[in-house]
């Protein structure tokens, strides 16, 4: 038989049709019934897998249902208004349920000991593959896995090290007095007055991001921040309008915008790199890129010893980038709910006003005095245990791997519901939805029994790499609100917490500020 070049063609085309079809049925059918047959068997209860959408159908009128329905203001039990596709599987299926986000199973974990090993085990456990949308917002370590990741880690570490941050006090002072003067002058004519704060929080972590990464470059900073926020904007109405099966077919418009400003914010930032690198002396730079470009452009091999990894100029535009995205409205959620939660319990508010004046007095806070704010810290974690600004974090299962008893194939989603392990009853006590800073009064060991029940910053090798940054500029923000304010919600105020990214206030979240306690 004659074998012409057309048929060895048509022969080709045929097999890479049928090549690629298999895949599309794999992915869209076999492979998530296989799943869902082993997950199954391991006693996770779910709907039956449905073709290419799975339950994303549902989660719209489930977000509605939750968020329609009104809060008093003294209803600290928020998890099912900030979960509430996670509380509208708990409540179909119990909390050991199985939900599908598109063609991929997702499995809710809330064991502690299971989440201490999902922690410490960062090479099986990893972070889920990104929207492609995202990857033009933000990279960087809270994005990469395996090797990449451990290296950028360990060079990006130093840069938050204690003595680093002690250097960043100044820089957060600056930014904090700026909004305590503009709330001074609202405040002046009547000794008080009704403030929406969280733009001002909001506006304070942004400003303090800029000044501790980019320094006397931090006018430039804001700019990024701005385009950042603009392209979080339009990813979240993004995720808000459709839900993407496997998010393989994204609008190129969409696209294309994106691209546009992820262009922008890199030009900028590599803008702020040449200045820096005309005049990097070696000595001085506090801030976050000066450090990072000091440790890693200018380090001699020897310095750098055996390993001999550096980050590139790109690599550290993608770093700072990240401690926008990661550390700004973080930082701000924990600042307002702490106000929110001071307000409801007046008592807390004037012992941790007490403390703050008899630490510092007439002084500006200082690195040392805020080690000395204990009732302060406790208040900080019972805010973050009952109001954790990142409600939720998930994992992958890149191969087949065991967790505890259960054995899971490559290809399953874990996710771990912070905030409401922090409001489980079963761990807590009855009173688990109540304010009752004292749990901490003894440390977070003594209060969790040592158990990983409370986890705000995350925890294991991937723990936030800005804990101690986020705890010091949210110290010295409190003091310096509580030295110079006394406070209350205002009437106005309607309690509606959401989640997006983090645990959010509602839109208008005012308050009565006085400069006495007779004001209010
Ligand atoms: C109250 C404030 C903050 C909270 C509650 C918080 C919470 C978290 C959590 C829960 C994680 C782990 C996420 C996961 O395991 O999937 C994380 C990671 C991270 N955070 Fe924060 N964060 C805060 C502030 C900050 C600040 C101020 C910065 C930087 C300036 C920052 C930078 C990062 C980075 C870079 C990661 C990724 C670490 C890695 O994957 O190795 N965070 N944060």
């Amino acid at each position: 038989m004659e074998v012409t070049a057309s048929s060895i063609l048509l022969s080709l085309a045929l097999a890479t049709f049928l090549t690629c079809a298999w895949k599309a049925v794999n992915w869209v059918w076999l492979r998530p019934k296989q799943l869902e047959r082993c997950l199954r068997d391991q006693g996770f209860k779910g709907n039956p897998y449905r073709f290419l959408y799975g339950d994303s159908k549902d989660f719209v009128p489930a977000i509605i249902a939750a968020r329609s329905k009104p809060m008093e203001v003294n209803d600290d039990d928020i998890v099912p208004r900030v979960l509430p596709i996670h509380q509208y599987f708990v409540n179909l299926h119990g909390t050991n349920y199985l939900a599908w986000m598109g063609p991929t199973p997702r499995v809710n974990i809330t064991d502690p000991k299971l989440i201490k090993e999902i922690f410490s085990n960062t090479e099986v456990f990893q972070k889920p593959v990104m929207n492609p949308l995202r990857k033009f917002i933000v990279t960087g370590i809270a994005t990469y896995n395996g090797e990449k990741w451990a290296t950028h880690r360990s060079l990006v570490n130093p840069a938050f090290h204690l003595e680093k941050l002690k250097l960043m006090v100044p820089a957060m002072y600056s930014s904090c007095c700026e909004m305590i003067g503009k709330w001074e002058v609202l405040v002046s004519t009547k000794r008080s007055c009704e403030l929406d704060v969280w733009p001002y929080l909001s506006n304070l972590t942004a400003d303090v991001i800029s000044r501790t990464a980019f320094g006397s470059d931090y006018e430039e900073g804001k700019q990024i921040f701005q385009l950042q926020k603009e392209q979080a904007d339009i990813l979240m109405q993004l995720l808000r309008s459709i839900y993407i099966p496997g998010w393989r077919f994204l609008p190129t418009k969409t696209n294309r915008k994106m691209r546009k400003i992820y262009n922008e914010v890199g030009a900028l930032v590599q803008n702020i790199i040449n200045k820096r690198q005309r005049t990097m002396n070696g000595e001085g730079d506090t801030d976050l890129l000066g450090i990072l470009l000091k440790s890693n452009l200018k380090a001699t091999d020897q310095e750098l010893g055996s390993k001999n990894k550096k980050l590139t100029v790109e690599d550290i535009i993608e770093e700072c980038k990240l401690f926008y995205f990661a550390g700004q409205e973080t930082t701000s959620v924990l600042l307002v709910w702490t106000m929110v939660l001071l307000s409801k319990h007046q008592k807390w508010q004037a012992l941790a006003r007490e403390e703050v004046l008899a630490v510092f007095g007439d002084n500006k806070p200082d690195f040392d005095g805020l080690h000395q704010l204990k009732t302060v810290t406790t208040i900080l974690n019972e805010v973050m245990r009952l109001y954790s600004p990142v409600a939720l974090f998930t994992r992958y299962t890149h191969k087949n791997t065991k967790l505890g008893g259960l054995v899971l194939p490559a290809g399953i989603e874990l996710m771990v519901p912070t905030i409401a392990i922090h409001h489980d009853h079963e761990i807590w006590g009855q009173d688990s939805k109540n304010f009752k800073p004292e749990r901490f009064s003894e440390g977070i060991v003594k209060a969790t029994k040592g158990q990983v029940t409370f986890f705000p910053f995350g925890g294991g090798p991937r723990t936030c790499i800005g804990q101690n940054f986020a705890l010091v500029e949210a110290k010295i923000a409190l003091a310096m609100i509580l030295k110079h304010f006394y406070f209350q919600l205002s009437p106005s105020y309607v309690h509606a917490p959401s989640s997006m990214l983090t645990v959010k206030p509602p839109t208008w979240c005012s308050f009565d500020l006085a400069k006495d306690i007779l004001g209010i």
